[in-house]
């Protein structure tokens, strides 16, 4: 039995780094395939240019996508998560949020970053919008992908990140300006694991240098939170912290429950009103927009 890491997934497909360097394209055993990039695995070679994952090593950390109809995992092992905003195109809150509450959840950092200062015209208002985070302890980093993409990398050292945002943010761009080579991988990684199909992989690992490693999701647009229950939403807005357990009804969902003690805290304006309605939206107490 061989140990690697998983630095592509697609599918049911995965390739598999063993510490030389050496890559495989693997199959994971069984037919559930719960296998994530960045997870640390047992493999055993099946043919002279396939193998088998046969066990998945105890994770760090795990993080999931999902669409309407199921979950997906994204990322194991990761430290960081680095949500990529820009000025413009407009971005949603309540994606960076659902980004935050995965991240929350699995005590992994954050660093926001958001890209494309250089353009100005929707730059305050996207200020605006990061505001709201940092005053929250997250660290905000403002960024401009095109021109000073290096920027970012110290934020990387000694860490394994994964890059996620929304289509158009400059995710791509910055992943380029970075790892100069990860076109040429992306290319040769969907060779190995599609015989030349053109299909993009769902998660890639890239080494920055050798203790600094950059996943990249392409085309992320959610954040699955179906594994999450109302308590652990709750609890990942962290502002909401103090409030939680002093509500007269232990399951009080903040909604109008008679002596709750958080509706208070955003009416005075304690706790922003746009976490508060993000909230409500996230737990399924107001529509999704
Ligand atoms: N002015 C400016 N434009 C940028 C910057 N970063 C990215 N862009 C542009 O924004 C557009 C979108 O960038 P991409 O890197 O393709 O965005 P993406 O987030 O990867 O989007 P998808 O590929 O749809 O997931 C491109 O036209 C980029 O050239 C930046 O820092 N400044
Ligand atoms: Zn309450």
């Amino acid at each position: 039995m061989m140990h690697g890491r998983v630095v592509a997934a697609h599918g049911r497909q995965y390739i598999v780094e063993t510490g030389d360097g050496t890559r495989l394209p693997c199959f994971p055993r069984g037919k559930k395939s719960e296998v994530a990039c960045g997870d640390e695995v047992e493999f055993a070679r099946s043919s002279a240019d396939q193998g088998v994952i046969e066990k998945i090593l105890p994770r760090r950390s795990l993080l999931y996508r999902s669409n309407e109809i199921r979950q997906k995992l994204i990322a194991a092992n990761v430290d960081q998560l680095v949500v990529v905003v820009a000025s413009e195109p407009a971005f949603s809150d309540d994606l960076v949020t659902r980004a935050l509450i995965a991240a929350e959840s699995e005590d992994i950092e954050v660093l926001i970053a958001l890209n494309k200062c250089d353009l100005t015209d929707r730059l305050a208002e996207a200020r605006r919008q990061t505001a709201i985070f940092t005053a929250l302890g997250y660290r905000v980093l403002e960024l401009s992908a095109l021109h000073h993409a290096d920027d970012l990398r110290p934020h990387l050292q000694g860490r394994t990140s994964v890059l996620v945002g929304q289509s158009g943010m400059g995710k791509s761009t910055l992943v380029n300006a970075l790892i100069p080579e990860a076109r040429a991988a992306t290319r040769e990684i969907s060779q190995a694991l599609d015989s030349g199909k053109h299909t993009t992989t769902h998660a890639t690992l890239y080494h920055l240098d050798a203790d600094s490693h950059l996943i990249d999701s392409p085309g992320l647009q959610e954040f699955g939170l179906g594994h999450l229950g109302r308590g652990e939403i709750e609890y990942a807005f962290r502002e909401f912290r103090p409030y939680l357990g002093q509500c007269r009804f232990r399951d009080c969902r903040h909604d109008r429950e008679p002596d709750c003690a958080l509706r208070p805290a955003v009416e005075s304006g304690t706790v922003d009103k746009s976490r508060f309605a993000s909230y409500r939206r996230l737990v399924g107490l107001e529509p999704a927009p």
